[in-house]
């Protein structure tokens, strides 16, 4: 199993000394900023750099139209391709992606129980799928919506690292409206509900901003956690 912290339950409150306000970005999207524990920031990055080793290499996404995303994305559980899952990582090296964590799970429900203070809600909460993406300085990822999924169960975000600009749109389009969110190291972003297939995108990364909490040494990670119903 990976993560040292296997079957030690879901992190504890934020424990930051001056803790950010938990913020409803709009009905179904909460943004609490530093949620994770720096020592469970530092164990999920560790968990990601094993993850990065295989059994599939990091890659950069290449999309339909030839585009390349200059992200770089392991999953964990099922592979996402655009635009769909399969168990094996065939537009990579066609090896089966590494499980999907138990523990993972667990944060995950104590992700949901926190934004929505709803702990039915977080109890039923049953992720199988994860996409761990890295950011260098100059990457960025383009407005769009989860919607491979057949769950219509939310979607559960962990930043470490650097912060980032997360825009967080509209279910109709690309365009506005919109809200910046600066996600920094340890910070949750949970969108479901009413804002579960709303548009979103990462439209900076700060470099260097990532101190030394969360053991990145540079860059950012992102991990979204996600329920196929597959
Ligand atoms: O990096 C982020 O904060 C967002 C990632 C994302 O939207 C995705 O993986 O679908
Ligand atoms: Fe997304």
């Amino acid at each position: 199993m990976v993560g040292p912290n296997a079957g030690r339950g879901a992190p504890g409150p934020s424990e930051g000394l001056f803790p950010r306000p938990r913020n409803v970005v709009a009905p179904g999207a909460v943004h609490v900023p530093g949620w994770l524990p720096e020592e469970r920031q530092r164990e999920l990055v560790e968990a990601c750099r094993e993850w990065a080793r295989g059994p599939v290499p990091l890659r950069n996404t290449v999309l339909p139209g030839g585009g390349v995303m200059s992200v770089r994305t392991v999953c964990l559980g099922w592979h996402w391709q655009p635009y769909r899952y399969a168990r094996t990582a065939d537009d990579v090296n066609g090896a089966r992606v590494a499980p999907f964590p138990e523990w993972l799970a667990a944060w995950g429900r104590a992700a949901v129980a926190e934004a929505y203070e709803d702990p039915v809600a977080a109890e039923a909460y049953a992720p199988d799928a994860a996409l761990v993406n890295f950011y260098d300085g100059a990457a960025r990822m383009g407005m769009h919506q989860d919607k491979e999924e057949r769950s219509h169960a939310p979607v559960v975000s962990l930043s470490l690292g650097d912060t980032c600009v997360f825009r967080f749109g509209n279910t109709q389009d690309r365009g506005r409206p919109h809200t910046d969110v600066e996600l920094a190291s340890g910070d949750l972003f949970v969108f479901g509900g009413p804002s579960r297939y709303a548009f979103h995108g990462v439209t900076k990364v700060f470099d260097g901003t990532a101190g030394a909490a969360s053991g990145m040494r540079a860059g950012r990670l992102n991990v979204t956690l996600r329920e196929t119903g597959l």
